[in-house]
This record gives structure tokens, C-alpha cells and sequence, in this order.
């Protein structure tokens, strides 16, 4: 992979560097009354404005150069078409064949899009039953809660969609259960009635040791407290790629929900991850979800690379992140419903992205995925708000608002939509002026993106995610990097596996470095 350094195109762009960090953003409307539609894109209800970056059009000329240059279009025709873009692990990546409606034209070959709506009914049929009353827990009574045992891409994604959606559920309560400490998990215990709850033990690998411990433990209050020998088989159920490893924690294999694995775990909530989605809101909501996707999966297929919104976010993102040096990016959702959407970010681009090696193995020429962080408007206003506006590093906002609140949902959205456009314009223009002393003075020219759905709904949310993981797309082809393996996940874990023991005192440790060493043996003196 020739390093995006060496490559002319990048090259003519980094030249300007030094006047696209100068360049004033304010100046650029002034110089454009048009700006706000140029630099904006629509689809289907959900808008990205992107005329608050310092880019210029001769900027963003540069900036589609670059894209064109790393083959952008031609490397998401290969994933889209099933080609085993993944070459470290030597998959195909196929999240997006989630998403085609049943009988509709998609990318990927037959045999998937028949697996796939096979996999949507038969979720759709267990969530019917389930809803309706019909399929029962072991002892008769009606599944009224379910808890979804699941970490990292196995929970943020049908936890960030139950939440935003929470007002539409009118099915089991759902409750997610991701760390290992047993807080969740007891809580959720105690919130529910073990007769009239299902488990969900969601694990693409069916090896992750959070979720089979809280597996495990969870089968074991299910035993202890419902007096039917078939409680298991009647409220468990597995979704994985790892049928055999099902058979091992003592499930029926053939009851399990199936995951493939071109489905990468953070792009999962749209396969049988999804199935708490199902049960909460109901599947035709889940349908509805995935068509949001769908629509922001074709115009990412289609839409000609300067009115693609997908790819002018990735390469902005790229821009900031890689051309400007800006190593955080903050993402502020202008409802407490998108609280989660942060951490399910956080995972999605940070763990995609966050690499130091090309897809040949060879060392990056520059910096790849930022930290990205955040927390909801307005809390958030009070909390790090000041550093964006005053700090010494200018850190890139993404706004999310939505102009109607999800159905349901009382009170208005028009307080909260006045600060989000406030804080954008507020970053923007600065604050200067005679009298003002110099603790007072904002410097402004901060740049910001913000997206606005027409209305919190499963459709515009799946278009958002959706975008959001192309946008990790377009990042990962112009860095030339695999977004879609998760190596640096590994390390830890298997150092965990080998600490435990010794932590719980039952090897010494020999061999530590000195601060581990220490560490544990402070540990287990404060723990007597
Ligand atoms: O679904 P699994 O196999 O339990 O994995 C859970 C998560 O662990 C990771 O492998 C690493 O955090 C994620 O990619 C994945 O979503």
C-alpha cells in the first residue's frame, strides 16, 4: 500500500496546511452567502452540515483528489460486493447485506441474502411469539423481561437503539448486562421475575469472558429460582457465530440465533444482536431500522463522491484528525436519548481505526483514528465545554439534533436545538471586541459538523449509524489501514487471563515488571 504521504495528491494538500489551519471559517461564509447548501447533504431526513470547517471549495477539490487517489469507490464496491476486504483475518465484510429489504436488489451474492432473511424471519417469528404471549417461559408465564448479556459490539448497539427509542417499546423490558463486576447483573436479577424473563447471551465468539461469566451466573439464578427442568431450553437463548461452543455452556444449539462472520462485532446490531431490539420495540421498528440503513448504504453506493455524506465525513474527519493534527473529536447529541451514542462511537471508530500498521503490515506515514468522547447537550455544556471554547487545543465537535422528539417523548426539543446552534455558531465566531479583557475573549474559528434528524425514529437512527460506519470506511481507505480486525483487543485479555491467579494469591509473581508487582501486592494487602 503506497503510504498516503507519497502520494501526490496528499502531498498538494499538506502544502496548504498552514493556510487551512489559518483559514478564517467566518470569512468563508462572508466570501459565500451559498455556503450553508453547498457544504451541506441531505438524506432522507437526516442532514450534515459541514460548512463550519475551515474548507474552502478549492480545499474540498483537494480533499476528493486525495479520496480518489486511495481508490475510495472502487474499495467500497469490495466490501459492498462481498470481496474479502478483511485480509487479516480473511473475511469478507457484509454488515451491509444486513440491511437489504427481503426481495430487494443488494450487492452480495444469493446464497447470503437468502441466509440473512432467513435468520430476520425466523427472529421476527420467536419475537412474535414471545410479544404476543404465545411462547412462554418454562413454567407458563409470559416473558416479560429480557436481559442481554453481551459486551462491547454484542451491547452498545441494541443498547444506544433501546434507549433512543425507549418511549416506542411496548414489549419486554430489556435489560443490558456488559461488566464482569456482577453490578448489572445483580441489578438486573433484582428487577426481574426469573419465571417471566428470557437471556440473551449475545457473543459473536461465544468465548468472551464477561459474557460467560454473566452467562453462567445468570443460568444459575434462572435454575435455582424457576422449578422446571427445561428453563434453560425455554429461557436462554444464545446469538453467535460459535455453535459449538453453545453445546458446551449446556444450550441447544439448534435454538441459537445465528451470526456470520463477515458480520464484524461492532457492525453486529443488525444481525441476531439485534434481537433485543426486536423483542423491545417490535419488528417492525427493527425493519424500519435497518431501512434507514439501507437508504445511507445506497447513497453511499451511489451518490457521486462530493455529495456523498459518508465519504465528505470521513474525509473532514480525516482533515481534522490526520492534516491538522486535532487528536479528539467530540461528539455532543442534543438529547438525553442519544446518551449513548458516544461509547457506541467510541468503539465503532476508535476500535476500527486505531491502528499503526497498513493493510500490507507496513508502519502508517500519519496519524489515524483520534479519541473521540463526549456526553449530551446541555449537561455537557457545563461540564467541557469551556476547554472547547477556550482551550489551548481545538478539538472538532459533531452536533447531533433532532427537530421532533421521538413519538411519545414529552417536552420540547426547541431549548435544546437553540444551544446546539449556539454552541456551533458560538465556536465559530468567538467572542472579541474593545473592553473585553483577555480572559473573556473566545478566539473562535473552531470548527464543527452538525447533523440533524427530522426525527428521533428506527429509520433516521439507522441512517445515522449507518453513516457513521461508512464514515469509519472512507477514514480507514484513505489511511490505507483494516478497519475490520481488532488485534490490540487481545493483548489484554490474555494478560488478565494470566494475572488472575496470581492476583487471587494462588502463583507468585514472579517475572512481573515492578509495577504490576507492586500493584498486586498493594491489592491484595487493602483486600486482607
Ligand atoms: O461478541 P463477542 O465475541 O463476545 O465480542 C465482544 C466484543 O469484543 C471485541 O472483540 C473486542 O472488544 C469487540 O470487537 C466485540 O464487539
Amino acid at each position: 500500500m503506497t503510504p498516503l504521504t507519497s502520494t501526490p495528491e496528499w502531498q498538494a494538500l499538506h502544502s496548504d496546511r498552514a493556510a487551512i489551519e489559518d483559514q478564517s471559517i467566518a470569512a468563508l461564509f462572508a466570501d459565500d452567502p451559498d455556503r450553508f447548501t453547498d457544504f451541506s447533504i441531505t438524506v432522507d431526513g437526516l442532514l450534515l452540515d459541514y460548512s463550519k470547517q475551515p474548507i474552502s471549495r478549492a480545499v474540498r477539490e483537494q480533499l476528493l483528489a486525495v479520496a480518489r487517489a486511495r481508490n475510495v469507490a472502487a474499495q467500497r464496491d469490495a466490501m459492498l460486493t462481498g470481496q474479502r476486504i478483511n485480509r487479516s483475518e480473511d473475511r469478507a465484510v457484509l454488515h451491509t447485506a444486513l440491511r437489504v429489504p427481503a426481495g430487494a436488489p443488494g450487492w452480495a451474492d444469493a446464497t447470503i441474502a437468502r441466509d440473512v432473511t432467513a435468520t430476520r424471519s425466523r427472529m421476527a417469528e420467536l419475537a412474535t411469539a414471545i410479544r404476543e404471549r404465545q411462547r412462554t417461559g418454562a413454567t407458563g408465564k409470559p416473558i416479560e423481561h429480557v436481559i442481554n448479556i453481551g459486551i462491547g459490539g454484542s451491547d452498545l448497539g441494541p443498547r444506544l437503539v433501546l434507549e433512543a427509542l425507549a418511549p416506542l417499546s411496548d414489549g419486554p423490558r430489556v435489560h443490558f448486562v456488559a461488566n464482569i463486576d456482577g453490578v448489572e447483573l445483580q441489578q438486573a436479577m433484582a428487577a426481574c421475575d426469573p419465571e417471566r424473563t428470557l437471556v440473551l447471551v449475545v457473543s459473536k465468539s461465544f468465548g468472551t469472558v464477561e459474557t460467560m461469566a454473566n452467562a453462567h451466573e445468570a443460568m444459575a439464578w434462572l435454575r435455582r429460582c424457576v422449578p422446571a427442568d427445561d428453563v434453560l431450553a425455554r429461557q436462554v437463548l444464545a446469538v453467535t457465530a460459535n455453535l459449538d461452543s453453545v453445546r458446551a455452556l449446556g444450550l441447544d444449539p439448534d435454538l441459537a440465533l445465528p451470526m456470520r462472520d463477515w458480520v464484524g462485532g461492532r457492525y453486529s446490531l443488525w444481525s441476531a444482536v439485534g434481537f433485543s431490539i426486536m423483542l423491545g420495540l417490535g419488528p417492525a421498528a427493527f425493519e424500519a431500522l435497518l431501512d434507514g440503513a439501507h437508504v445511507m448504504d445506497r447513497h453511499f453506493a451511489e451518490a457521486p463522491l462530493e455529495s456523498n455524506m459518508p465519504v465528505m465525513l470521513g474525509l473532514v474527519s480525516v482533515l481534522n484528525a490526520t492534516l491538522l493534527g486535532r487528536r479528539s473529536q467530540a461528539v455532543v447529541p442534543y438529547t438525553e436519548r442519544l446518551g449513548r451514542l458516544s461509547a457506541y462511537l467510541q468503539q465503532l471508530l476508535m476500535e476500527s481505526n486505531g491502528k499503526s500498521v497498513d493493510t500490507d503490515g507496513d508502519a502508517v506515514s500519519l496519524s489515524t483514528a483520534a479519541a473521540v468522547w463526549g456526553q449530551t447537550g446541555t449537561p455537557g455544556q457545563h461540564a467541557f465545554f469551556q476547554a472547547l471554547h477556550q482551550g489551548t487545543d481545538v478539538v472538532p465537535v459533531d452536533f447531533v439534533g433532532v427537530a421532533r422528539p421521538v413519538a411519545g417523548e414529552k417536552g420540547d426539543p426547541l431549548e435544546l436545538t437553540a444551544h446546539l446552534f449556539a454552541q456551533g455558531q458560538a465556536l465559530m465566531q468567538g467572542r472579541w471586541g474593545e473592553g473585553l479583557s483577555a480572559m473573556q475573549r473566545c478566539p473562535g474559528n473552531r470548527p464543527s459538523n452538525t447533523l440533524l434528524l427530522r426525527a428521533l425514529d428506527a429509520r433516521r437512527l439507522g441512517s445515522l449509524i449507518a453513516l457513521y460506519e461508512h464514515r469509519a470506511f472512507v477514514e480507514a481507505a484513505v489511511w490505507g489501514i483494516n478497519a475490520f480486525d481488532q488485534f490490540g483487543v487481545e493483548l489484554g485479555k490474555g494478560l488478565a487471563a494470566d494475572l488472575k491467579p496470581i492476583i487471587a494469591g494462588g502463583l507468585e509473581p514472579a517475572g512481573l515488571d515492578g509495577s504490576t508487582a507492586g500493584l498486586i501486592a498493594r491489592y491484595r494487602h487493602w483486600r486482607g
